[in-house]
């Protein structure tokens, strides 16, 4: 791997700092002074619609941001990662969730070996293990089918199929899924209380088999399960039914088989990927195993031939019309040069509940680094935060800040032309008055409302500057005809992307996370401590020791 280039040495660094030194948003202006700006800036990806001309964008900014990518090698680097080369440098792996999705008849050689053939043959199983699922061909220990799969997993095993399960819930013909993830006790008796045990599957999902938070509650779900099927009498106490009764009801995905043997769960109800899928990307691999089973077969294919449709985009289009290129420049070009600390993302879409939680571990635990793929530090800010909830709830929450704070952040706006219910208030239909605030906002963030226009209502002076908008408010809007399984591929591939190509211009490593290493660490030293082991405790800070001291004299056992 190449040393990464200092993205504040090159010509195009220099360009947009003359050109930001310039630059007064005006995109009131912008707009008249262009008819054809909001056609030149919009761009269609795969079935995404993405107008980007509400952005601090014209076009020596757009030509010094193309000319940025190149001069930092994105063209080149993103070849390394399709044709899978080691760009995890700090974990030595190949970064190919792009494999993930190639169709059957591809072919893609890796470190030896038919990636996609590997790829295709793990699918297999999964279509026709979750189809005996869907079925109900596969029962439980008591001869009864599932009608609900518990996904225990967390971060990537958990944040990707989660959003997908809700993103998709109108193409769901199977089984309920549900997702167990924090080590928080009260997460898994919640998610279990309701359940049947002769009718619920768990799903242990953990790309290293080895997460404290998944094992525990695993365990957890183990010990529930076998408790309540000894107290009905499904089971007796003996080791050989608790060994049925785990063999119908927990399966495993993991690139760990033999930890997931040693788990106790038989490694022939297990679907494996690999070490070039990273966790967070991991959505289109056997991680999604519980989606599948609620969508079935074909939604599934549709969804990777989504995600394949923008890999397809962002390897081949040309700069100056690759949606994730532009998007991720862009977002340089606002934490860089605006100084933006954040960006929302807000879904018109309540199916899309969970994206910005998901976009937060893709984007934050990707691009939240502070030395770059060499080691050396990096030469810029890194790494936004993401945060967001659906529209309109978010209109009433935080929009307020968008709108009239000092603060300026980046928006990113999603919505789709066709609701999966379409239903009516009287004669309204209500798709269209929630899609007229979609419309309503990204103009008012762009264009605000002069002090003019405020007076011009009959507002009292002494209130005018309090209801005077700014505007300049920077925004992306990406629409699509409907939520379908393809589109929301697309969506996950599309940020998969802006996300490597913010990396490679900082030069960091998007693929590994040993940030959230030290943490682990030390909640395992912690741990005797908070048991009652008084040497323990000694080694602790004067604050942690007072903390732990509260707890026990609280706790109540
Ligand atoms: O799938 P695993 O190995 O249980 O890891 C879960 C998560 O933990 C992390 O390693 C760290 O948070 C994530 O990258 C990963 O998605």
């Amino acid at each position: 791997m190449q040393t990464p280039v200092d993205p504040t040495s090159t010509a195009a660094w220099a360009e947009l700092t003359k050109l930001h030194g310039g630059f007064t948003p005006d995109l009131k202006g912008a707009f008249a002074s262009d008819p054809e700006r909001a056609a030149r800036f919009t761009f269609d990806a795969a079935d995404l619609h993405v107008d980007l001309s509400k952005n601090f964008l014209d076009d020596e900014v757009l030509a010094a941001l193309v000319k940025l990518a190149d001069e930092v090698n994105i063209p080149g680097l993103r070849e390394a990662m399709f044709t899978g080369e080691h760009i995890n440098v700090t974990e030595d792996r190949a970064v190919l969730h792009t494999a993930l999705r190639l169709p059957m008849a591809e072919e893609l050689t890796v470190d030896g070996q038919d990636v996609v053939a590997d790829v295709h043959e793990v699918l297999d199983k999964i279509y026709a293990w979750a189809e005996q699922i869907r079925s109900g061909e596969w029962k439980g220990v008591t001869g009864k089918p599932i009608t609900t799969v518990v996904n225990i997993g967390i971060g990537g095993s958990d944040l990707g199929p989660v959003m997908v399960y809700e993103a998709l819930k109108p193409y769901k013909t199977g089984p309920d899924a549900r997702f167990i993830s924090n080590i928080d006790p009260n997460d898994c008796a919640e998610k279990v209380a309701d359940l049947d045990p002769e009718q619920t599957l768990f799903i242990v999902a953990s790309k290293t088999f080895t997460t404290l938070e998944t094992l525990t509650n695993a365990r957890m779900a183990r010990d529930w399960l076998l408790g309540k099927l000894q107290e009905s009498g499904a089971i007796d106490g003996s080791d050989e039914q608790a060994k049925a009764a785990i063999a119908k009801h927990f399966v495993a995905v993991s690139t760990a088989l033999d930890k997931v043997e040693a788990f106790g769960i038989d490694p022939n109800n297990a679907f494996g990927f690999w070490n070039w899928v990273g966790g967070r990307y991991s959505v289109s691999s056997a991680v999604g195993t519980a989606v599948i089973v609620a969508i079935g077969k074909e939604n599934w294919q549709d969804f990777l031939a989504g995600m394949h449709a923008m890999d397809l985009h962002f390897r081949e289009t040309e700069a100056e019309r690759n949606v994730p290129l532009l998007m991720g420049l862009l977002n340089v070009w606002y934490t860089n040069f605006f100084k933006a600390e954040s960006h929302a993302v807000l879904p018109y879409a309540q199916y899309l509940h969970r994206f910005a939680a998901y976009l937060q571990q893709l984007t934050m635990e990707s691009n939240g680094k502070s030395v770059r793929w060499d080691g050396t530090p990096v030469t810029t800010g890194t790494g936004e935060i993401f945060w967001g909830e659906p529209g309109t709830n978010g209109q009433h929450a935080f929009y307020q800040l968008i709108h009239q704070g000092t603060k300026l952040i980046p928006a990113d706006f999603i919505a789709v032309a066709n609701p999966a219910h379409a239903t009516k208030d009287g004669e309204v239909d209500v798709h269209e008055l929630f899609l007229s605030n979609f419309f309503a906002q990204t103009a008012a963030l762009a264009f605000g409302k002069t002090a003019d226009e405020v007076r011009a209502e009959g507002t009292a002076e002494h209130i005018v500057p309090a209801r005077v908008f700014a505007g300049n408010k920077p925004t992306t809007s990406i629409m699509a005809p409907a939520l379908t399984p393809a589109v929301v591929g697309q969506l996950i591939a599309l940020y998969e992307h802006i996300t490597f190509v913010q990396g490679i211009v900082w030069g960091i490593d998007s693929f590994d996370q040993w940030g959230v290493e030290l943490g682990k660490q030390l909640a395992m030293k912690i741990a005797p401590a908070v048991q009652g082991d008084e040497e323990a405790k000694k080694q602790q800070d004067a604050s942690t020791q007072a903390l732990i001291d509260y707890y026990l004299a609280k706790r109540e056992k």
